[in-house]
C-alpha cells in the first residue's frame, strides 16, 4: 500500500482536470479530485456549452425574418428570455449530472469544496486533510475585472446566463472572444449594445481580413464600437449603470459586461505551501510535459495560460494522465491550433495569418474568395461571407485558413485536418467540389 491516500490528487473538475482524473483512474491510479463549484467547469457550465446555445438561440432573429422571403408567413416575433435562459440552464444541468456519473463510473472521488495545499503533498478541502504521490493543479481561470472604481457594478461571463430580465442596452467592454460572441448574441435579443474597445482594434490577433468584415457587418446591423476608449469609473443608477470614460464623457446603460480576459487561478491555493512557481498575471509555470518546478506536482488548462481554450486542456490533462500512469508518454502539439469566434456571423481560423506567412517565409501566396452566400442573396440579406487561404510559395503547402462566414467555425475543422496534414495548394485544387455549397469556395480559389 502506499503511503498516500490517493496516487492522483486533482485540483479543478473542468476540462482538463476530468479528463486527467478519467483516464489516470483507467489506467489504475486511485485518483480523486476537488471541485469548488461545479464539476463540468467554464466550459461546460458557464462557457463554451450555454454560449453557444444562447448562439443558437439568438439566430432565429434573423431566420425568422429571412423565412418569409422563403414564403414562410410568420406573423408574430417575439422572444422570450425566461424561456430560453431557464432551458439552457437545465442543460447544463443535465451536462453537469453526466460528468458527475463519469467520474463516478471511473471510481474517481469526488470532494466539494475549495482545495489548497499545506505541504507539497497534502491539500486540505473543507478543513479535511489528504495526501497524495502526485497532483494536477487544473483550476482554470476567471474573468479579469479591471481595477476602476465602481467596477463591482458590471457584470462578467459568469452572470451572464443568469440574468433576470433581458437588458435594453448593454455596454461590453472589451474587443477579443467574449466581448464579440455576447455583443452578437445580445444584439439579437434586441438589446442596444456597445462594444468598448481600448484598441483601435478588435479581435487583435485575428487575420485583419476577416475583423474588417465583422466590423463591417455588425456595424450594419446596428451594433455601435466605440475605439480608444477606456473606462474611468462606473455608477450605479436607478436602472443600471452610469460609465464615465477618460476622456470625460459618459454614458449610461442597463448593463455593463467586462470580457477583458480571464485571469488564471492560483490565488489560495496555497502554492508557496507546496513551493509551486507562478510566473506572469499569476499562471503556473510549466514545462512541455505540464510539469511545474515542483516534479510530482502537474498543471493543465487556462490556469497555465498557454492556449485558454477547451480542447487544448483536455488535450493536456490526456497527455499527462497517459504519460504519467498510463507509461505511455507523449505530448500535445500546439501547431495548427484551429479556433472560432462564434460572432455573428462567426469566425474561423487555423493556422498562419497572410502577416504571419510573409515573415515566416519572405512572401507568401494568398487566394480569396469574397461571395455572397446563396442564402442570403435569396433572403435579401446583404452579408458576404470572406474566406481566405494563405499558401507557403517554396513548397505550396497551405499553411493558413481564415473564414467568416455562416457556418464557418464547422466548415473550418475539417479544413485544420488538410492544413496539420500538410497539403498543398495543388491538392486542395485537385479535390472535386461539392456543389453547391458554401465550403466548395476552398477548391475553387484560383
Ligand atoms: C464565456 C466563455 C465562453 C467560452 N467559449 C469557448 C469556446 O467556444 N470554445 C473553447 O474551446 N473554449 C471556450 N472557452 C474557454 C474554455 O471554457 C476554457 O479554456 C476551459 O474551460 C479551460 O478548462 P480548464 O480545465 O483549464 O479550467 P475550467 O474548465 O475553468 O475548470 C477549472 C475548475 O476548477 C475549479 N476550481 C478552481 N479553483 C479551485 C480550488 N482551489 N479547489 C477546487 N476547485 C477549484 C473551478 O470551479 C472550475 O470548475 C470559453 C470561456 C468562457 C468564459
Ligand atoms: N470561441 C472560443 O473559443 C472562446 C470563446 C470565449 C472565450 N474563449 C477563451 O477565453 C479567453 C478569454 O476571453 P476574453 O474575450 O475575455 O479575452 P480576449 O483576450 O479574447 O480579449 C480581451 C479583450 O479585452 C481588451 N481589454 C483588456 N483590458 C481592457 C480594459 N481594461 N478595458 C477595455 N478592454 C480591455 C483587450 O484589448 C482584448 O480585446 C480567450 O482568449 C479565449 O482563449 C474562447
Amino acid at each position: 500500500m502506499s503511503e498516500y491516500d490517493y496516487d492522483l490528487f486533482v485540483i479543478g473538475a473542468g476540462s482538463g482536470g476530468v479528463r486527467a482524473a478519467r483516464i489516470a483512474a483507467g489506467h489504475g491510479a486511485r485518483v480523486a479530485v476537488a471541485e469548488e463549484y461545479r464539476v463540468g467547469g467554464t466550459c461546460v457550465i458557464r462557457g463554451c456549452v450555454p454560449k453557444k446555445l444562447l448562439v443558437y438561440g439568438a439566430h432565429f432573429a434573423e431566420d425568422l425574418v429571412d423565412a418569409q422571403r422563403f414564403g414562410w408567413q410568420v406573423d408574430e416575433r417575439s422572444f422570450d428570455w425566461p424561456t430560453l435562459r431557464d432551458n439552457v440552464l437545465a442543460e447544463v444541468d443535465r451536462l453537469n449530472g453526466l460528468y458527475g456519473n463519469t467520474l463516478e463510473n471511473n471510481k474517481v472521488t469526488v470532494l466539494n469544496g475549495h482545495a489548497r495545499f499545506i505541504d507539497p503533498h497534502t491539500v486540505e478541502v473543507d478543513g479535511k486533510r489528504i495526501t497524495a504521490a502526485r497532483f494536477l493543479i487544473a483550476t482554470g481561470a476567471r474573468p479579469a475585472v479591471p481595477d476602476v472604481p465602481g467596477a463591482e457594478h458590471g457584470i462578467t461571463s459568469n452572470e451572464i446566463f443568469h440574468l433576470e430580465t433581458l437588458p435594453k442596452s448593454m455596454l461590453i467592454a472589451g474587443g477579443g472572444y467574449i466581448a464579440n460572441e455576447f455583443a452578437g448574441v445580445f444584439h439579437e435579443f434586441g438589446t442596444k449594445v456597445t462594444l468598448l474597445n481600448r484598441s483601435d482594434t478588435i479581435l487583435r490577433e485575428w487575420e485583419p481580413a476577416l475583423r474588417d468584415r465583422l466590423l463591417t457587418i455588425s456595424l450594419a446591423k446596428g451594433l455601435g464600437f466605440k475605439f480608444n476608449t477606456l473606462i474611468k469609473h462606473v455608477d450605479k443608477t436607478e436602472t443600471g449603470v452610469r460609465v464615465h470614460y477618460h476622456d470625460d464623457s459618459e454614458e449610461e446603460a442597463d448593463q455593463l459586461l467586462w470580457a477583458v480576459g480571464r485571469v488564471p487561478n492560483t490565488e489560495g491555493l496555497g502554492l508557496e505551501a507546496a513551493g509551486v512557481e507562478t510566473g506572469s498575471i499569476g499562471a503556473i509555470v510549466v514545462d512541455e510535459d505540464s510539469r511545474t518546478n515542483v516534479p510530482h506536482i502537474h498543471a493543465v488548462g487556462d490556469v497555465t495560460n498557454r492556449v485558454q481554450l477547451t480542447p487544448i486542456a483536455i488535450r493536456e490533462g490526456h497527455a499527462f494522465a497517459d504519460s504519467v500512469f498510463g507509461n505511455k508518454p507523449w505530448r500535445v502539439d500546439y501547431r495548427c491550433i484551429p479556433s472560432a469566434v462564434f460572432s455573428n456571423p462567426p469566425l474561423g481560423s487555423v493556422g498562419m495569418t497572410e502577416a504571419e506567412a510573409r515573415n515566416a517565409f519572405g512572401s507568401a501566396r494568398v487566394f480569396t474568395s469574397d461571395f455572397r452566400p446563396m442564402r442570403n442573396v435569396l433572403a435579401g440579406r446583404n452579408e458576404r461571407a470572406l474566406y481566405k487561404l494563405v499558401v507557403n510559395p517554396s513548397d505550396d503547402k497551405v499553411v493558413g485558413a481564415h473564414m467568416i462566414g455562416p457556418d464557418a467555425p464547422e466548415i473550418l475543422q475539417a479544413v485544420a485536418i488538410a492544413i496539420k496534414a500538410g497539403l498543398t495548394k495543388a491538392q486542395f485544387d485537385d479535390t472535386i467540389a461539392l456543389h453547391p455549397t458554401m465550403s466548395e469556395e476552398l477548391v475553387l480559389m484560383r
